[in-house]
């Protein structure tokens, strides 16, 4: 149930399941509405009418049925029409099921209305809401009725999330057999409410041929690759892990990830520091080893000779071109290294010259995984965020292309993409995590598991995942340095479910 389905895909979903002869679209449609209807009955109290707003497509047309059926268990209805359906269509079918009283959506107003459900248009938005729905939707909204929307809130792109002029804010969506981008992807998805997902009879086989490369980022997806020590493991068979530290003034960040790698079952981390700091670093750390390191050839000649398999620059690390020197040098190496991850100093390094980057010597061996926020995206990027009509997901993966990365895009909606194609759009995170130091602890996290031989998009994908359960484990007052305690409950609770 993690595939995500853009609205082409679902129509094609639609058409594979009416070709295939299993269902006729106005079957679908009974489904659809029967649906909606089980859900207004949940949610809408006995008490007023429930308005139902119905669009003039297949949208509008799931509204009619949810209508009749709500009709047939005695609760009091009226339909208000954005415009009659088309002679012939599916949604005509749904208007003459549908029995009861039916009114220009001019003439709605919520006032006396126990309930509204949104009906207006789903999957076939097509340009900005305005006109009659465009009042109708701002004066739902402004009523604090509760709402139901089908398929999605009217308004927000199903492909995006984004709004397109004006949207209902739904207590809850009803949506079809997946859910869509849109309901994952800000701002849509506070616009959602809760997203029930109904079957409406569309077999899972369908996605065979849809083949969809996007995906809700739930532990499904990666946890047969997260790894779990053999029996006859030592410290380094378990993967070492290495953490470049800032100078003197600036070392919690790269301790921060440092713990974060260790608890992510890296079997050795080290810290490569800077002369300055070596003094400071070693009255912070136990269990974390650590190393001086004065030039990218120390750290070079480490990575090699003590098997570090996964390594980490940018939190806390100061100087973009010893940055650069490091990780250009790292990178074109063949010195066992299986992966690079790149935060934070370590991505605003190749600002304005991004082509270093892209363009470096690179051991096909390993792996470049970029976790930039919002700012350091566009830093990286500028052409690509600045585009207004792509989503967040099609940004990623067009980033992680021309990166040859797997990118890690950071917010409350983070979309993990691979280069590819394949995106997951995480759902479980938490402002609690919008605290200084917790991309720190994150960056950490992929690079112990990059260290343990997961692959790449896997360990990102996991990593996001168990970043946020481990926020929401911890609850209110959290701080980044909480974050790495947190990780054995997410480990345990992860081994029960797999
Ligand atoms: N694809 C499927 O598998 C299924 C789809 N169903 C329903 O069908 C919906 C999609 O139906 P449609 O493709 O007919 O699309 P919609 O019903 O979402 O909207 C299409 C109509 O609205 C017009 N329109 C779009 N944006 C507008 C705007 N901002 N202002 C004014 N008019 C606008 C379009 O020109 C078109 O006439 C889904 O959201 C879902 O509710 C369900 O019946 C079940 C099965
Ligand atoms: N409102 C939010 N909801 C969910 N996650 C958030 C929110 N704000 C920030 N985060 C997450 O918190 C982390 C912050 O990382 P970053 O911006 O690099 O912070 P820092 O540099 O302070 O470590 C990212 O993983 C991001 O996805
Ligand atoms: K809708």
């Amino acid at each position: 149930m993690f595939e995500l389905l853009t609205p082409e895909e679902m129509a094609r979903a639609d058409r594979l399941t009416i070709e295939a002869g299993a269902k006729d679209g106005f079957s679908l449609m009974l489904a659809a509405g029967r649906a909606v209807a089980d859900a207004a009955q949940n949610m809408f109290s006995s008490q007023g009418p429930i308005a139902v707003l119905c669009g003039p497509g297949n949208n509008g047309g799931d509204g009619y049925v949810a209508a009749q059926f709500l009709r047939e268990a005695g609760r009091d209805v009226i339909c208000f029409s954005a415009g009659q359906p088309r002679p012939g269509t599916d949604a005509m079918r749904a208007a003459v099921f549908y029995k009861g009283d039916v009114r220009n959506l001019g003439e709605f107003a919520p006032a006396g209305f126990g309930g509204v459900i949104d009906a207006l248009y789903g999957a076939g938005l097509a340009r900005p809401v305005g006109g009659a729905e465009a009042d109708a939707i701002s004066a739902v909204n402004a009523s604090g009725l509760s709402v139901i929307a089908v398929d999605l809130p009217s308004g927000v792109s199903g492909e995006s999330g984004a709004v397109q002029g004006v949207a209902i804010r739904a207590w809850a969506s009803v949506t079809f057999f997946r859910k869509k981008p849109g309901h994952l992807l800000q701002p849509g998805r506070g616009y959602c409410g809760i997203v029930h997902l109904a079957d409406i009879g569309i077999a899972d086989s369908v996605l065979d041929e849809i083949r969809p490369d996007s995906f809700e980022n739930m532990p499904q997806l990666w946890l047969e690759k997260l790894p779990s020590p053999d029996v006859n493991a030592h410290k380094y068979s378990r993967g070492h892990a290495a953490v470049f530290s800032g100078p003197v003034h600036s070392t919690g960040a790269a301790r921060l990830a440092a713990m974060a790698a260790a608890r992510a079952g890296a079997g050795a981390v080290t810290l490569l520091s800077p002369s300055d700091a070596l003094a400071v670093n070693a009255a912070h750390v136990t269990s974390i080893m650590l190393r001086e390191t004065r030039t990218p050839k120390d750290a070079e000649s480490f990575v090699r000779d003590r098997k570090v398999s996964a390594a980490l620059l940018g939190p806390g690390y100061g100087s973009p071109s010893f940055a650069r020197d490091n990780i250009l040098t790292l990178l074109g190496a063949e010195n066992g290294l299986s992966g690079l991850v790149l935060d934070a100093d370590g991505i605003t390094a190749f600002e304005n010259r991004p082509e270093q980057l892209f363009g470096a010597k690179r051991n096909p061996a390993a792996v470049l995984v970029l976790t930039p926020h919002e700012g350091e995206f566009r830093r990286l990027f500028p052409d690509i965020a600045s585009s207004g009509d792509m989503s967040k997901t099609a940004k990623a993966c067009k980033a992680a292309s021309r990166a040859n990365a797997v990118l890690i895009y950071k917010g409350p909606d983070t979309v993990i993409a691979a280069s590819d194609g394949r995106a997951a759009i995480n759902a479980n995170g938490t402002p609690a995590l919008a605290t200084a130091g917790s991309g720190d602890v994150l960056a950490g996290i992929v690079c112990g598991l990059l260290a343990q031989g997961m692959p790449a998009f896997e360990a990102a994908c996991a990593a996001v995942w168990v970043h946020a359960d481990a926020a929401r484990r911890f609850g209110r007052g959290l701080i980044a340095d909480d974050l790495p305690d947190q990780l054995p409950a997410v480990w345990t609770a992860l081994a029960r479910a797999g």
